[in-house]
């Protein structure tokens, strides 16, 4: 069946039949794919019927279909010709694992971070109406992205619509793991309010036996909102904002799904189908461990085991085990969460100190806030948070934690290059935005030994803190170098002369490859671990610059507003002799890709970055 699906809307000529055993080729075939490029296998499967419905009722490109957070989006990609781009899913210049609109017209709107769709889709539905045009809108949502603040507040903003928007709600009480919260409570009470159901469907039925003026009054009570329902289930939170409510519908049931869709068009306002489904559907590692499979690397399909063999320890899991261990001794440190506790290595603390341990959604800006009022309480709040999804709390940072000095501890993990999840994950931002924010001191280490060296300094301070530290493995070079944190001060690695490489974070192990090159060419560099961001280590510079024709300062952050430019401007406003090279990432978005190939795309590496300093140097 897959076979004939070879642009959008082919679907629609496959019959009941063909449709079912397309589900099943469609399962087989990311389950294939997924095993040898890695992706987002769970949420997917979850949804393979829910997006053949959705292809079914709806007409594409014209039709838009907006995925909140965009990583269940594979089986729309299938259904809309990218079939062959499965082969090299998530690496450099193949397909993404998110919509993009520039990958196809298909894709209505960029998603990556949650809990965006339904103000998107809002937003098209006033420009459609507003252009007089005539297409159907559906933003889909799972109930973890359902956590998050902007979901609500675009609900707020949609419940006065007078036309058609629909919302629908894909609902497999699951975040990434067991999802949280009061609305979680909420939708598994309707999920199972069989009274309710039970009631619906038998008035429904009964309407309908009244020849004509049944479906009269099934059309009114739909139009009017005024439903059945109202009078069984308390607190109808969606009807009473002014929102129908639809479901809640198996989400497996492909005809089920399909006329409660086309019931939805029907309804003149914003309507909310609620469906229910399984993450993981019909592969059984999956379905057992979703959690598991909801991003995953390759895969042994058989087993379900993940092939790379893990070795040593990543940043997250050194921040985990030092902050336990760090919790033990201090009974005010509390860790927060914002629906990554496994992500960010906080599930150790979760289980050693649920009492101390807060997951608060999907709601970094909320998260950010909370730890203020934590800290404001007395307590020494750690905020473990990936680099971009931080960005959602920006003003939080400012005006609820720095400017009333509060000694929040941030762990800001996923910082620097990401790789595969591309644009809207690469945490190449936070030096730049961190940096700016007074009070706030942002620091950053070489290697795992002085994160945890950082994260206990951090937990003595009494004022914001930042600790910003990437994905993946950490470096163990150089453990040695451990030098005693001092604040605001950098730590001299090697002393050269003439050239000056000062390194940030985990761009040492990258540092050290370059002043490795530069010394077989014949310098002799210098190299220093800057360690703090905010502040920087005015009194090295000043001696840098003494002795160093040129400094090179080497950061995985895009090069506007980070540590090259602050050091090039205390450089400039001193009148120091030295020439400043930032080598950065570029005032740019960057896409998916391993993280090798990103930086020698970018000219981080070492080769492009000793090639680089030569040259500039040669130009002095
Ligand atoms: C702002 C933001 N924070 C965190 C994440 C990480 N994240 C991606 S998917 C996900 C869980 C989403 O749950 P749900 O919407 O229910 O989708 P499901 O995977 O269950 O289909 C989380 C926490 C994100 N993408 N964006
Ligand atoms: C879709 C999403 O936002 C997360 O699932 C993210 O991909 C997790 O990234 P890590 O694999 O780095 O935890
Ligand atoms: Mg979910």
């Amino acid at each position: 069946m897959l076979e004939r699906i070879q642009k959008e809307n082919d679907i629609k000529k496959l019959n009941s039949e063909e449709l079912e055993c397309l589900a099943g080729e469609i399962r087989e075939f990311l389950v294939e794919k997924v095993s040898k490029t890695g992706g987002h296998l769970a949420s997917n499967l979850g949804v393979v019927e829910l997006t053949m419905a959705l292809h079914l009722i709806c007409d594409l490109p014209k039709d838009k279909i907006i995925w909140d957070v965009g990583h269940q989006s594979y089986t729309h990609k299938l259904l809309t010709g990218r079939k062959e781009g499965f082969e090299d899913l998530r690496s450099y210049g193949g397909m993404s694992g998110f919509p993009k609109r520039k990958e196809s017209q298909c894709d209505a709107f960029d998603t990556g971070h949650s809990s965006t769709s339904i103000s998107a889709g809002l937003g098209y539905v006033r420009a459609r109406d507003l252009k007089h045009e005539d297409y159907t809108v559906i933003s889909v949502i799972g109930d973890g992205s359902l956590t998050g603040g902007m979901a609500y507040e675009a609900l707020n903003n949609a419940s006065n619509l007078k036309t058609n928007f629909i919302v629908v709600l894909n609902d497999n009480h699951m975040s990434i793991s067991e999802n949280v919260g009061g609305m979680s409570r909420y939708l598994a009470n309707l999920r199972t309010a069989d009274i309710y159901t039970g009631l619906k469907k038998g008035v429904t039925n009964a309407l309908q036996q009244v020849p004509v003026m049944g479906d009269r009054m099934i059309e009114h009570i739909r139009k009017t909102k005024s439903s059945i329902k109202q009078l069984v289930v308390p607190g109808m939170f969606f009807e009473d904002m002014g929102i129908t409510y639809l479901g809640p519908i198996p989400g497996h049931n492909l005809p089920m799904l399909c006329k409660a869709l086309k019931e939805a068009k029907k309804v003149e306002g914003p309507v909310l189908l609620h469906v229910m489904t399984t993450k993981g559907k019909g592969y059984e590692p999956a379905e057992t461990a979703p959690d598991k499979f909801h991003g995953i690397g390759p895969f042994d399909i058989e087993s379900g085991k993940v092939l790379a063999k893990k070795d040593g320890d990543t940043y997250t899991d050194v921040f985990g085990k030092v902050l336990c261990d760090e919790a033990s001794r201090n009974p005010d440190i509390v860790a927060i969460t914002a629906a990554m506790a496994d992500g960010t290595g906080l599930a150790r603390f979760k289980k050693h100190y649920p009492n101390r341990f807060f997951d608060v959604g999907i709601a970094e800006e909320h998260g950010v806030t909370f730890a203020a009022g934590l800290a404001a309480g007395g307590l020494k709040p750690v905020f473990a948070v990936y680099s971009s999804f931080l960005q959602r709390g920006y003003d939080q940072l400012i005006h609820d934690v720095a400017l009333q000095n509060l000694p929040v501890v941030f762990g800001v993990d996923r910082a620097g290059l990401v790789g595969s999840d591309g644009e809207t994950h690469q945490g190449i931002f936070d030096l730049s935005f961190l940096s700016n924010i007074p009070n706030m001191t942002v620091m950053s280490p070489k290697n795992k030994w002085e994160l945890a060296d950082m994260l206990r300094f951090a937990l003595q301070m009494n004022s914001p803190v930042a600790i910003r530290y990437p994905r993946g493995k950490a470096y163990d070079g150089y453990e040695g170098c451990r030098e005693r944190i001092s604040y605001g001060k950098s730590e001299w690695i090697f002393e050269g002369k003439e050239i000056a490489i000062l390194s940030v974070g985990h761009m040492f192990e990258e540092a050290v490859k370059t002043r490795d090159k530069l010394i077989e060419q014949g310098y002799e560099p210098t190299l220093i671990n800057m360690r703090f961001i905010k502040p920087i280590d005015e009194a090295m510079i000043e001696k840098v610059c003494q002795t160093h024709k040129l400094i090179a300062v080497i950061e995985e952050n895009v090069q506007t507003g980070a540590c090259g430019e602050r050091v090039s401007e205390y450089v400039m406003r001193k009148m120091l002799p030295s020439h400043v090279l930032t080598l950065a990432l570029p005032d740019d978005y960057i896409e998916h890709g391993s993280v090798d190939v990103l930086r020698k795309m970018t000219g981080i590496d070492s080769e492009s970055m000793s090639e680089k300093i030569i040259e500039t140097y040669k130009e002095l």
